[in-house]
């Protein structure tokens, strides 16, 4: 059950009894009033009347005694009428020709005299015989206040007794109906809105009572189905939503990572051109000098050997000359592939470093090896039988070959080691071409 912020039942049934109690109790007060005015009314004029009915009852036998001079008549019937409930007093006056009045007074024990009751006061006559009218005196009849006063609190007592009767079935009436037809169902609405979750939006709200009733609580419990139906609609689109999300994110990340790997393989292939030599596929000068300084250092820290040979095609201008630049490349091609059959073993790097010019760096070689490696060079190039008809060295295409080592005593820079090379490249040149020098 919903409590309100102080903590006290928040029921609609109790408040509304309490309404209809403290509007029954005001219509109870003001009903009380009116009836009780009406009562009071009522009251006076019962006692009027009884007065009246007993001024006629005496009026006759007091009339006659008087004329009989009955004394005792009279006293007795004086007193009988002072016996009746409503009378308080009553006055006697005898009248007799050449006599003062006379006054006989009886009057119930503890009367007071009051202007709240009524009071009755006639002549009385006799009539001796037809036509003869003659007043004898006067009757008073004074009514008693307290029996009006009594009987207005029996009147009052029941009024007062069926008006709370009447209040406090009304409100038991209102809340038993109010109960069985709003607030049981009132409580069936929040627990069920109560145990709703987005897995049990399908249940549909049910009053329990006859389909037959079309008021508030049916439209109250359409609304709330029409409001799951909705909710439960938004849902499921929400989750297709999601998963055509899902689905798409999942297709984005797979293209980044396609992407990524073409561009990561093509940032190595561009990687790898950039140190290659187009023409024969051999690392280029700039690779060969990234290379070089390296082992250089390399070399200077272990003590290592480190070789150099520089290559050189001999008359290469006359080969251009006599078969076309297109056969030079080809040429070059050829040559660069001896060099890379030669030299294949890990930490050997030819290179090509020029136009017709190629560079070994033989890591852990000493000279004596440098120079067996440049000649078996030099042979494997003749034995391509590349034919070169301008040349005076040969029929064939021959090489040239400078050797160094280096010399940790005499060279602190990769730069002299080359020069020693280039030296011993010329010399061979000089000593006429097709042959290793160092
Ligand atoms: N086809 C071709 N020719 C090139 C390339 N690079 C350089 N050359 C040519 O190679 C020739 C080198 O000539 P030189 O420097 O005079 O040397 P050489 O003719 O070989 O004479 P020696 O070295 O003294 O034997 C030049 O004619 C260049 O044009 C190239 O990539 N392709």
């Amino acid at each position: 059950m919903n409590r309100d912020p102080r903590g006290s039942p928040a029921s609609l049934a109790g408040r509304l009894v309490l309404a209809t109690l403290g509007f029954c109790a005001a219509f109870t007060l003001l009903t009380v009033a009116v009836r009780t005015a009406s009562a009071w009314r009522d009251q006076r004029n019962t006692i009027a009347a009884e007065l009246s009915q007993t001024e006629q009852v005496l009026r006759r036998t007091l009339s006659r005694a008087i004329w009989e001079m009955d004394r005792e008549s009279l006293e007795a019937h004086l007193a009988s009428a002072a016996k009746v409930a409503s009378v308080g007093r009553v006055t006697l006056e005898i009248r007799r020709p050449g006599r003062q009045p006379e006054q006989l007074l009886v009057r119930s024990e503890a009367w007071q005299p009051s202007t709240l009751v009524p009071t009755l006061d006639r002549e009385l006559v006799y009539e001796p015989y037809a036509g003869a009218r003659e007043v004898v005196g006067r009757i008073g009849l004074d009514g008693d206040e307290r029996v009006m006063w009594a009987r207005l609190r029996g009147e009052v007592g029941s009024i007062v007794l069926t008006q709370v009767l009447q209040s406090l079935l009304l409100a038991t009436l209102v809340m038993w109906l109010f109960n069985r037809s709003v607030t049981v169902h009132v409580r069936h609405v929040a627990q069920h809105l109560a145990q709703l979750s987005p897995e049990n939006l399908s249940t549909r709200l049910e009053l329990v009572r006859p389909a037959t009733h079309h008021d508030e609580l049916s439209l109250l419990a359409r609304g709330v189905n029409q409001l799951q139906r909705s909710l439960s609609d938004y849902l499921a689109r929400q989750r297709e939503d999601e998963r055509e999300l899902a689905a798409h994110r999942d297709r984005l990340a797979e293209l980044v990572q396609q992407r990524t790997e073409a561009l990561q393989a093509a940032n190595a292939q561009l990687e790898a051109q950039s140190r290659c030599d187009p023409l024969t596929g051999l690392p280029n000068r700039r690779h060969f000098d990234e290379v070089k300084e390296a082992e250089f250092r390399r070399t200077q820290r272990s003590g290592q050997p480190l070789s150099l040979l520089l290559c050189d095609v001999d008359h290469f201008k006359h080969y251009n000359d006599s078969y076309g630049h297109a056969g030079g490349d080809d040429c070059l091609r050829r040559v660069g592939q001896v060099l890379q059959t030669c030299f294949s073993r890990a930490g050997e790097l030819p290179a090509r470093i020029g136009g017709e010019e190629f560079a070994v760096l033989l890591p852990g070689t000493d000279a004596e090896g440098a120079m067996a490696a440049a000649e078996r060079l030099r042979q494997a190039v003749t034995a391509v039988a590349i034919v070169h008809e301008a040349s005076n060295v040969a029929a064939h295409l021959t090489l040239s070959i400078g050797v160094a080592q280096f010399d940790p005593s005499t060279m602190d820079r990769f730069d002299t080691l080359f020069q020693q090379a280039d030296q011993a490249l010329y010399l061979a040149k000089r000593r006429g071409r097709n042959q290793v020098a160092r």
